[in-house]
C-alpha cells in the first residue's frame, strides 16, 4: 500500500520516536541555506511571483526564515492568501530536513491561521524538528508579524517522509530533472544528490 492510499498518521510522534540529531556537516548557525531548486515556488530565485523565502540555520535542529508578502500573493484584497502562508510554513519546515542531511517531502501539514497578514508584511518564521521515527520527521513552525518577537499569525505542525532521489527522478518531468542535475550550484546539487547518491 502506498502512502497516499492509507489513512494518514497523527501529527503526534509515536512513543518510540527519537530526538532529531543535527548532522555534523549541517550548515553553521547563522548560515543562509540557499534555494534547494531555482524554480521552487517557495524559495527559488527564478520564480518572479514565488515566495523567494530565505531560510537560515540556527542552533540545534532549528531554522528561521523571512518572507515578504507581495501583491501577487493576495487572497482577499490586500491580504495574503492562506495557501501562500501555508506554502511559507511548508517551505520553512522542509528546509529543516537539510540540517539532518535528509531529503524528505511533506506528508502532512496542519495549519492554524490566527491573524490576517497584509501585503507588504514580513513574515518571520521559526521552525524546529521535534522527533524522528523511521522515515518520518515531525516538525513545528510559527510565523510572526511586526518583527521576530511579534504576535503569531500562523503556525503549523507537519510530518515529512524521507525519500530517495528516485522520488524526483521517477515522478518529475525529464526536462526539469535534467536541468536540475546540470545545476552548476554546488550546494543545490549536494542537497539533491550527495545525500542520496
Ligand atoms: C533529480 C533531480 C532532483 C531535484 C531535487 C531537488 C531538490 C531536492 C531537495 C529537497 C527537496 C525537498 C524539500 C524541499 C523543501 C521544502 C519544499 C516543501 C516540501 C514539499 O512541498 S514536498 C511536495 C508535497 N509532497 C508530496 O508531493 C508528497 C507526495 N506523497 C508521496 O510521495 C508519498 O505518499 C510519500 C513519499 C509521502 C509516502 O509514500 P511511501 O510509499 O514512500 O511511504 P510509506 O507509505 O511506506 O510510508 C512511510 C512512513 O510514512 C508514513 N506516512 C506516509 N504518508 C504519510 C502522511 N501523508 N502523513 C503522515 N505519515 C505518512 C507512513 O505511515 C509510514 O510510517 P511507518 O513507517 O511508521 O508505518
Amino acid at each position: 500500500m502506498s502512502g497516499t492510499d492509507k489513512a494518514p498518521t497523527r501529527l503526534t510522534p509515536p512513543a518510540d520516536a527519537v530526538a532529531p540529531v543535527r548532522h555534523p556537516d549541517a550548515p553553521a548557525p547563522g548560515e543562509l541555506l540557499g534555494a534547494h531548486y531555482g524554480h521552487c515556488f517557495g524559495c527559488g530565485p527564478a520564480q518572479a511571483h514565488g515566495l523567494q523565502l530565505r531560510a537560515r540555520a540556527e542552533d540545534g535542529v532549528r531554522v528561521t526564515a523571512e518572507f515578504t508578502v507581495k501583491e501577487a500573493h493576495q487572497g482577499a484584497p490586500g491580504l495574503a492568501h492562506g495557501g501562500v502562508l501555508a506554502t511559507a510554513l511548508d517551505e520553512t519546515l522542509g528546509s529543516l530536513n537539510w540540517l539532518l542531511r535528509v531529503i524528505a517531502v511533506t506528508g502532512r501539514l496542519e495549519t492554524d491561521f490566527l491573524r490576517p497578514v497584509p501585503v507588504g508584511t514580513v513574515l518571520h518564521l521559526d521552525a524546529e524538528i521535534t522527533a524522528v521515527h523511521g522515515r518520518k520527521i515531525y516538525s513545528t513552525a510559527v510565523g510572526r508579524i511586526g518583527g521576530p518577537g511579534g504576535p503569531v499569525a500562523v503556525r503549523a505542525d507537519a510530518v515529512f517522509v524521507e525519500v530517495k532521489v528516485d522520488h524526483f527522478i521517477d515522478n518529475g518531468r525529464p526536462a526539469e530533472i535534467q536541468a536540475a542535475m546540470a545545476d552548476p550550484d554546488q550546494v543545490r546539487r549536494a542537497r539533491a544528490f550527495e545525500v542520496n547518491p
